[in-house]
Protein backbone atom coordinates (compact mmCIF):
# COMPACT_ATOMS: atom_id res chain seq x y z
CA UNK A 1 0.00 0.00 0.00
CA UNK A 2 1.77 3.94 -0.58
CA UNK A 3 2.09 5.98 2.19
CA UNK A 4 0.38 9.06 2.17
CA UNK A 5 3.83 10.49 1.55
CA UNK A 6 3.80 8.76 -2.00
CA UNK A 7 -0.23 9.59 -2.71
CA UNK A 8 0.40 12.72 -2.06
CA UNK A 9 3.40 13.26 -4.09
CA UNK A 10 1.75 11.26 -7.26
CA UNK A 11 -1.14 13.82 -7.17
CA UNK A 12 0.91 17.02 -6.71
CA UNK A 13 2.94 16.24 -9.14
CA UNK A 14 -0.37 15.04 -11.73
CA UNK A 15 -1.95 18.18 -10.66
CA UNK A 16 1.24 20.11 -11.79
CA UNK A 17 1.79 18.40 -15.40
CA UNK A 18 -2.39 18.96 -15.59
CA UNK A 19 -2.02 23.12 -14.74
CA UNK A 20 0.77 22.99 -17.48
CA UNK A 21 -0.76 21.40 -20.24
CA UNK A 22 -4.40 23.11 -19.60
CA UNK A 23 -1.80 26.14 -19.88
CA UNK A 24 -0.35 25.55 -23.14
CA UNK A 25 -4.18 24.07 -24.19
CA UNK A 26 -5.79 27.51 -23.45
CA UNK A 27 -6.92 28.90 -27.05
CA UNK A 28 -6.39 31.54 -27.89
CA UNK A 29 -3.50 33.16 -26.33
CA UNK A 30 -1.60 36.43 -27.47
CA UNK A 31 1.76 35.70 -28.65
CA UNK A 32 2.25 32.26 -26.75
CA UNK A 33 1.94 28.65 -28.27
CA UNK A 34 -1.36 27.37 -28.20
CA UNK A 35 -3.66 25.09 -30.32
CA UNK A 36 -4.03 27.49 -33.24
CA UNK A 37 -0.65 28.64 -33.30
CA UNK A 38 3.03 28.93 -31.77
CA UNK A 39 2.81 32.87 -30.98
CA UNK A 40 6.07 34.58 -31.34
CA UNK A 41 7.88 31.38 -31.24
CA UNK A 42 9.68 29.90 -34.05
CA UNK A 43 11.20 26.88 -31.98
CA UNK A 44 8.20 25.88 -29.99
CA UNK A 45 5.39 24.26 -30.54
CA UNK A 46 2.04 22.50 -29.24
CA UNK A 47 3.74 18.61 -29.11
CA UNK A 48 6.56 20.25 -27.93
CA UNK A 49 5.07 21.88 -24.79
CA UNK A 50 3.20 18.87 -24.17
CA UNK A 51 5.77 16.65 -24.55
CA UNK A 52 8.14 18.24 -21.89
CA UNK A 53 5.39 19.08 -19.08
CA UNK A 54 4.79 15.08 -19.40
CA UNK A 55 8.39 14.36 -18.96
CA UNK A 56 8.54 16.77 -15.78
CA UNK A 57 6.24 14.33 -13.59
CA UNK A 58 8.77 12.54 -12.09
CA UNK A 59 10.42 16.15 -11.01
CA UNK A 60 7.71 17.59 -9.73
CA UNK A 61 7.15 13.84 -7.64
CA UNK A 62 10.49 14.05 -6.24
CA UNK A 63 10.20 18.05 -5.36
CA UNK A 64 6.68 16.82 -3.20
CA UNK A 65 8.25 13.98 -1.76
CA UNK A 66 11.57 15.39 -0.25
CA UNK A 67 9.12 18.30 0.69
CA UNK A 68 6.88 16.40 2.73
CA UNK A 69 5.61 17.49 6.26
CA UNK A 70 9.27 19.98 6.47
CA UNK A 71 9.63 23.09 6.47
CA UNK A 72 11.56 25.83 4.99
CA UNK A 73 15.18 25.62 5.35
CA UNK A 74 18.46 26.29 3.46
CA UNK A 75 18.98 22.23 3.14
CA UNK A 76 15.42 21.71 1.73
CA UNK A 77 15.90 24.57 -0.63
CA UNK A 78 19.37 23.21 -2.15
CA UNK A 79 17.90 19.21 -2.53
CA UNK A 80 14.85 21.17 -4.46
CA UNK A 81 17.03 23.00 -6.41
CA UNK A 82 19.34 20.05 -7.40
CA UNK A 83 16.03 18.03 -8.59
CA UNK A 84 14.88 21.26 -10.23
CA UNK A 85 18.09 21.45 -12.63
CA UNK A 86 17.77 17.97 -13.24
CA UNK A 87 14.17 18.78 -14.36
CA UNK A 88 15.76 21.59 -16.68
CA UNK A 89 18.02 18.74 -17.54
CA UNK A 90 15.04 16.48 -18.93
CA UNK A 91 13.60 19.30 -20.48
CA UNK A 92 16.11 20.29 -22.66
CA UNK A 93 17.15 16.73 -23.66
CA UNK A 94 13.18 15.97 -24.38
CA UNK A 95 13.26 18.94 -26.48
CA UNK A 96 16.49 19.35 -28.53
CA UNK A 97 17.50 21.97 -26.19
CA UNK A 98 14.40 24.20 -26.63
CA UNK A 99 13.54 26.16 -23.40
CA UNK A 100 9.92 25.39 -22.85
CA UNK A 101 9.15 25.12 -19.35
CA UNK A 102 12.44 26.41 -17.27
CA UNK A 103 10.00 29.56 -15.39
CA UNK A 104 7.61 26.95 -14.54
CA UNK A 105 9.89 24.33 -12.99
CA UNK A 106 10.84 26.65 -10.75
CA UNK A 107 7.50 28.13 -10.02
CA UNK A 108 5.48 25.11 -9.71
CA UNK A 109 8.11 23.81 -8.27
CA UNK A 110 8.43 25.79 -5.20
CA UNK A 111 5.06 25.59 -4.91
CA UNK A 112 4.11 22.07 -4.85
CA UNK A 113 7.00 22.10 -2.67
CA UNK A 114 5.16 24.30 -0.42
CA UNK A 115 2.05 22.40 -0.76
CA UNK A 116 3.79 19.35 0.57
CA UNK A 117 5.54 21.01 3.55
CA UNK A 118 1.59 21.20 4.53
CA UNK A 119 0.92 17.30 3.44
CA UNK A 120 -1.66 19.08 1.44
CA UNK A 121 -3.77 20.96 4.13
CA UNK A 122 -2.19 24.33 3.92
CA UNK A 123 -4.26 27.01 2.28
CA UNK A 124 -3.11 28.57 -0.65
CA UNK A 125 -2.45 31.82 1.12
CA UNK A 126 -0.30 29.51 3.62
CA UNK A 127 1.30 27.61 0.12
CA UNK A 128 2.50 31.02 -1.44
CA UNK A 129 4.15 31.74 2.02
CA UNK A 130 6.09 28.95 2.12
CA UNK A 131 7.01 29.09 -0.96
CA UNK A 132 8.40 32.58 -1.07
CA UNK A 133 10.56 31.61 2.29
CA UNK A 134 11.97 28.38 0.14
CA UNK A 135 13.20 30.81 -2.75
CA UNK A 136 14.50 33.15 -0.11
CA UNK A 137 16.92 31.28 0.82
CA UNK A 138 20.74 31.34 -1.24
CA UNK A 139 20.81 29.44 -4.01
CA UNK A 140 24.36 28.79 -3.38
CA UNK A 141 24.82 26.20 -6.03
CA UNK A 142 22.92 28.22 -8.83
CA UNK A 143 25.58 27.94 -11.98
CA UNK A 144 26.97 31.29 -12.36
CA UNK A 145 25.71 31.65 -16.23
CA UNK A 146 24.53 34.47 -17.50
CA UNK A 147 20.75 33.90 -18.42
CA UNK A 148 18.16 35.97 -20.64
CA UNK A 149 16.63 36.80 -17.21
CA UNK A 150 19.57 37.78 -14.68
CA UNK A 151 20.88 40.26 -17.65
CA UNK A 152 17.40 41.74 -18.34
CA UNK A 153 16.69 41.48 -14.16
CA UNK A 154 19.87 43.43 -13.53
CA UNK A 155 19.56 46.05 -16.48
CA UNK A 156 15.89 46.94 -16.08
CA UNK A 157 16.06 46.83 -12.28
CA UNK A 158 13.08 44.77 -11.66
CA UNK A 159 12.90 40.87 -9.83
CA UNK A 160 11.76 38.18 -12.62
CA UNK A 161 11.05 34.94 -12.01
CA UNK A 162 13.41 34.86 -8.49
CA UNK A 163 11.73 38.03 -7.13
CA UNK A 164 7.86 36.88 -8.32
CA UNK A 165 8.67 33.84 -6.28
CA UNK A 166 11.03 35.64 -3.06
CA UNK A 167 7.76 37.37 -2.21
CA UNK A 168 5.00 35.15 -2.38
CA UNK A 169 3.96 35.36 -5.56
CA UNK A 170 2.63 38.69 -5.30
CA UNK A 171 1.06 38.72 -8.75
CA UNK A 172 -1.00 35.64 -8.28
CA UNK A 173 -2.50 36.70 -5.34
CA UNK A 174 -3.32 39.98 -6.15
CA UNK A 175 -4.26 39.64 -9.95
CA UNK A 176 -4.74 36.20 -11.34
CA UNK A 177 -6.57 34.29 -8.68
CA UNK A 178 -8.71 36.93 -7.70
CA UNK A 179 -9.78 36.86 -11.78
CA UNK A 180 -10.35 33.62 -12.28
CA UNK A 181 -12.41 33.62 -9.29
CA UNK A 182 -14.54 36.48 -9.98
CA UNK A 183 -14.79 35.57 -13.46
CA UNK A 184 -16.67 32.22 -12.22
CA UNK A 185 -18.72 33.95 -10.16
CA UNK A 186 -19.42 36.47 -13.01
CA UNK A 187 -21.02 32.85 -15.00
CA UNK A 188 -17.71 32.99 -17.77
CA UNK A 189 -16.80 30.27 -19.51
CA UNK A 190 -14.17 28.32 -17.97
CA UNK A 191 -12.20 28.79 -21.01
CA UNK A 192 -12.61 32.93 -20.59
CA UNK A 193 -11.97 32.74 -17.31
CA UNK A 194 -8.64 31.64 -17.44
CA UNK A 195 -8.35 34.06 -20.90
CA UNK A 196 -9.13 37.28 -18.52
CA UNK A 197 -6.78 35.49 -16.07
CA UNK A 198 -3.84 35.61 -18.48
CA UNK A 199 -4.27 38.78 -19.41
CA UNK A 200 -4.68 40.15 -15.45
CA UNK A 201 -1.22 38.70 -15.22
CA UNK A 202 -0.02 40.42 -18.43
CA UNK A 203 -1.31 43.79 -17.36
CA UNK A 204 0.61 43.78 -14.35
CA UNK A 205 3.81 41.67 -14.43
CA UNK A 206 7.55 42.55 -15.00
CA UNK A 207 7.84 39.64 -17.58
CA UNK A 208 11.97 39.03 -18.20
CA UNK A 209 10.83 36.94 -21.59
CA UNK A 210 9.00 40.32 -23.62
CA UNK A 211 11.83 42.63 -21.69
CA UNK A 212 14.51 40.27 -23.09
CA UNK A 213 12.93 40.20 -26.76
CA UNK A 214 11.55 44.08 -26.93
CA UNK A 215 13.17 46.23 -23.87
CA UNK A 216 10.46 48.62 -22.25
CA UNK A 217 8.78 49.62 -24.92
CA UNK A 218 7.34 46.16 -25.74
CA UNK A 219 6.68 45.64 -22.20
CA UNK A 220 4.88 48.70 -21.89
CA UNK A 221 3.01 47.62 -24.77
CA UNK A 222 2.10 44.64 -23.62
CA UNK A 223 0.54 45.97 -20.44
CA UNK A 224 -1.70 48.59 -22.03
CA UNK A 225 -2.96 46.73 -24.21
CA UNK A 226 -3.49 43.42 -21.95
CA UNK A 227 -5.21 46.31 -19.82
CA UNK A 228 -7.37 47.61 -22.49
CA UNK A 229 -8.96 44.12 -23.29
CA UNK A 230 -9.73 43.27 -20.05
CA UNK A 231 -12.25 46.13 -19.93
CA UNK A 232 -13.95 44.17 -23.09
CA UNK A 233 -17.04 42.20 -22.91
CA UNK A 234 -16.69 40.43 -26.48
CA UNK A 235 -13.04 38.66 -25.70
CA UNK A 236 -13.18 36.46 -29.37
CA UNK A 237 -11.23 40.02 -30.39
CA UNK A 238 -8.28 38.63 -28.51
CA UNK A 239 -7.07 37.28 -32.06
CA UNK A 240 -5.98 41.02 -32.78
CA UNK A 241 -3.80 41.05 -29.77
CA UNK A 242 -1.78 37.44 -30.74
CA UNK A 243 -1.09 39.16 -34.54
CA UNK A 244 -0.06 42.48 -32.82
CA UNK A 245 1.84 41.14 -29.93
CA UNK A 246 3.74 38.30 -32.80
CA UNK A 247 4.07 41.27 -35.04
CA UNK A 248 6.06 42.56 -32.45
CA UNK A 249 7.89 39.51 -31.15
CA UNK A 250 6.20 39.85 -27.61
CA UNK A 251 5.91 35.86 -25.96
CA UNK A 252 4.33 36.89 -22.47
CA UNK A 253 5.68 33.52 -21.15
CA UNK A 254 6.35 34.84 -17.02
CA UNK A 255 2.84 35.07 -17.38
CA UNK A 256 1.84 31.90 -18.95
CA UNK A 257 4.27 30.10 -16.49
CA UNK A 258 1.79 32.40 -13.62
CA UNK A 259 -1.56 31.53 -15.61
CA UNK A 260 0.22 27.37 -15.04
CA UNK A 261 0.56 28.19 -11.51
CA UNK A 262 -2.44 29.91 -10.48
CA UNK A 263 -4.36 26.62 -12.05
CA UNK A 264 -2.09 24.68 -9.98
CA UNK A 265 -2.78 26.18 -6.55
CA UNK A 266 -6.51 26.35 -7.74
CA UNK A 267 -6.54 22.41 -8.18
CA UNK A 268 -4.41 22.17 -5.13
CA UNK A 269 -7.21 23.76 -3.30
CA UNK A 270 -9.97 22.08 -4.90
CA UNK A 271 -8.60 18.46 -3.76
CA UNK A 272 -8.42 19.61 -0.03
CA UNK A 273 -12.04 19.05 0.04
CA UNK A 274 -12.85 15.80 -1.38
CA UNK A 275 -11.80 11.95 -0.11
CA UNK A 276 -8.48 9.78 -1.53
CA UNK A 277 -10.44 7.87 -3.92
CA UNK A 278 -12.48 10.80 -5.22
CA UNK A 279 -8.79 12.74 -5.45
CA UNK A 280 -7.74 10.46 -8.07
CA UNK A 281 -11.23 10.16 -9.84
CA UNK A 282 -10.55 13.75 -10.43
CA UNK A 283 -7.24 14.03 -11.61
CA UNK A 284 -7.54 11.09 -13.86
C1 LIG B 1 15.02 31.18 -11.07
C2 LIG B 1 15.12 30.53 -12.45
C3 LIG B 1 13.75 30.68 -13.10
C4 LIG B 1 16.19 31.18 -13.30
O1 LIG B 1 15.88 32.50 -13.51
P1 LIG B 1 16.57 33.41 -14.61
O2 LIG B 1 15.82 34.69 -14.61
O3 LIG B 1 18.03 33.51 -14.36
O4 LIG B 1 16.42 32.53 -15.94
P2 LIG B 1 15.71 32.57 -17.33
O5 LIG B 1 15.67 33.91 -17.94
O6 LIG B 1 16.39 31.53 -18.12
O7 LIG B 1 14.21 32.10 -17.02
C5 LIG B 1 13.25 32.89 -16.42
C6 LIG B 1 11.88 32.25 -16.64
O8 LIG B 1 10.96 32.84 -15.74
C7 LIG B 1 9.76 33.23 -16.37
N1 LIG B 1 9.48 34.63 -15.98
C8 LIG B 1 9.89 35.76 -16.57
N2 LIG B 1 9.48 36.85 -15.90
C9 LIG B 1 8.79 36.39 -14.85
C10 LIG B 1 8.11 37.04 -13.78
N3 LIG B 1 8.08 38.36 -13.67
N4 LIG B 1 7.51 36.26 -12.87
C11 LIG B 1 7.55 34.93 -12.97
N5 LIG B 1 8.18 34.26 -13.96
C12 LIG B 1 8.79 34.99 -14.89
C13 LIG B 1 9.97 33.10 -17.84
O9 LIG B 1 9.04 32.25 -18.41
C14 LIG B 1 11.36 32.50 -18.03
O10 LIG B 1 11.32 31.25 -18.64
C15 LIG B 1 15.31 29.05 -12.33
O11 LIG B 1 15.57 28.51 -13.59
C16 LIG B 1 16.39 28.53 -11.39
O12 LIG B 1 17.19 29.21 -10.76
N6 LIG B 1 16.37 27.26 -11.28
C17 LIG B 1 17.28 26.52 -10.46
C18 LIG B 1 16.61 25.34 -9.89
C19 LIG B 1 15.87 25.67 -8.61
O13 LIG B 1 16.30 26.37 -7.72
N7 LIG B 1 14.72 25.09 -8.43
C20 LIG B 1 13.95 25.22 -7.23
C21 LIG B 1 12.55 24.93 -7.41
S1 LIG B 1 12.19 23.70 -8.58
N1 LIG C 1 2.31 28.62 -23.99
C1 LIG C 1 3.52 29.12 -23.95
N2 LIG C 1 4.08 29.65 -25.06
C2 LIG C 1 5.31 30.18 -25.00
N3 LIG C 1 6.07 30.26 -23.90
C3 LIG C 1 5.58 29.75 -22.76
C4 LIG C 1 4.28 29.16 -22.76
N4 LIG C 1 4.06 28.72 -21.51
C5 LIG C 1 5.13 29.01 -20.78
N5 LIG C 1 6.07 29.64 -21.50
C6 LIG C 1 7.35 30.12 -20.92
O1 LIG C 1 8.07 30.98 -21.75
C7 LIG C 1 9.46 30.63 -21.75
C8 LIG C 1 9.96 30.67 -23.19
O2 LIG C 1 10.19 31.98 -23.53
P1 LIG C 1 11.38 32.44 -24.48
O3 LIG C 1 11.44 31.55 -25.69
O4 LIG C 1 11.20 33.91 -24.69
O5 LIG C 1 12.62 32.17 -23.54
P2 LIG C 1 14.13 31.97 -23.90
O6 LIG C 1 14.33 30.69 -24.60
O7 LIG C 1 14.80 32.12 -22.57
O8 LIG C 1 14.50 33.23 -24.80
P3 LIG C 1 14.45 33.55 -26.38
O9 LIG C 1 13.57 32.52 -27.08
O10 LIG C 1 13.88 34.94 -26.42
O11 LIG C 1 15.88 33.49 -26.80
C9 LIG C 1 9.58 29.25 -21.19
O12 LIG C 1 10.54 29.20 -20.18
C10 LIG C 1 8.23 28.92 -20.61
O13 LIG C 1 8.33 28.75 -19.21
Amino acid sequence: MKSEMQSFSDIAAKVAVRSLIEEVELTPKPGLVDQVNTGAHQDLTLQLMIKSAETLTDTFKNIAFVSYGRNPSQALREEIAAIGRIGERKMFEATGGVNTHKGAIWAIGLLVSAASIGKGRFTIKEIVKRAGEIASFPDRHCPNTNTNGRIVTLKYGVGGARGEAQQGFPHIMKFSLPMLYRSRAYGLTEEKARLKTLLSLIAHVDDTCILHRGGTEALMFAKKKAAYFLTKDNLECINTLDEEFISRNISPGGSADLLAATLFLDKIHALKAVDEVQKYELIK
